[in-house]
């Protein structure tokens, strides 16, 4: 039976929303020309928060607000608010997105993100990169000091031909039981990403985050046990595998400092917390 109503439930939706509102409060602007929308429940009311924003404070005349979806459902979201989407590769080359907002599973002290719950963490990669900052929004249960504490594995987006071989490699990396995600009504089959490719869910061990490793810890892998940037990089290099929902390294603003052109890691997190506060984290405060 679904717990849609149970008071958890209500203070998880109230957590996120509040948390949203904060977000597009501190980064949304009227006068922006691309806006990335992430995927997910919580984006929802980033969303709702951007349409709000913008009545309460219109664009300047003649002025347009394109809003960059991550896949499909994030597109109808976009719709459904009466804002306009327009395709990441309909995106001038020589332009940038000022800011994405999205989601996230899991985000460690770092700010490392695991994405993919829903499916589009190619495209969301894509747009977090294609964004002077990734703004990511989520509740308390999302707030961990390391990846896969709470949240079980990490998704992986892979070509259906290559599946059976990717799921073998994974094992021989060490995740114990990585499965191929398929609809509840297990007839229909795999789920299909918006590339049309299969999603695996890989469980780790819990990944050590860089200041470990800085601090002496071995994240190769041995015994299983990885840091999250090698095992995301190991990953990768796996035949098929066409992205992993682990978004770590530098930031947009990072990135740009360096010449770069965007970067995986949000530059701040809102969290909505149980008693209906905010907690923000932010890359400055972390330890590095
Ligand atoms: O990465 C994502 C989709 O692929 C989402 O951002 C993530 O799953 C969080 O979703 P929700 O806001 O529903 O908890």
């Amino acid at each position: 039976m679904s717990d849609q109503k149970s008071p958890d439930n209500d203070k998880i939706e109230a957590a996120k929303r509040k948390a949203a509102y904060r977000a597009v409060e501190d980064h949304f602007r009227s006068d922006m020309q691309f806006v990335g929308i992430g995927s997910g429940s919580t984006i929802v009311y980033g969303v709702e928060a951007i349409k709000a924003h913008l009545k309460a404070h219109p664009p300047p005349e003649r002025h347009m607000n394109w809003f960059v979806p991550t896949g499909w459902a994030s597109r109808k979201v976009i719709e459904q608010a009466g804002l306009t989407p327009i395709a990441f590769d309909s995106v001038p080359s020589d332009a940038m997105l000022e800011v994405a907002f999205d989601g996230a599973d899991e985000v460690d002290e770092e700010l490392n993100c695991i994405k993919g719950g829903g499916a589009c963490l190619f495209q969301e990669k894509l747009v977090a990169c294609r964004s002077k900052k990734f703004v990511c929004i989520a509740d308390y249960r999302k707030n961990q000091k390391r990846l896969l504490t709470n949240w079980p594995s990490i998704p992986i987006e892979v070509a259906p031909i290559a599946h059976a071989s990717v799921l073998r490699e994974l094992k021989m990396l060490g995740s114990p039981d990585p499965k191929l995600r398929e609809h509840s009504l297990a007839k229909t089959g795999p789920i299909q990403t918006d590339q049309s490719f299969y999603i695996i869910d890989a469980p780790f061990k819990t990944l050590l985050s860089s200041l470990d490793v800085k601090n002496g810890a071995d994240g190769s892998g041995k015994d299983g046990v990885w840091d999250v940037e090698t095992l995301a990089k190991r990953i990768k290099e796996i035949n098929g595998v066409l992205e992993v929902g682990l978004f770590y390294g530098l930031n947009g603003k990072e990135a740009q400092a360096v010449g770069l052109q965007g970067g995986q890691k949000p530059v701040a997190v809102y969290f909505g917390l149980e008693n209906g506060e905010i907690s923000v984290k932010r890359y400055e405060d972390v330890e590095k």
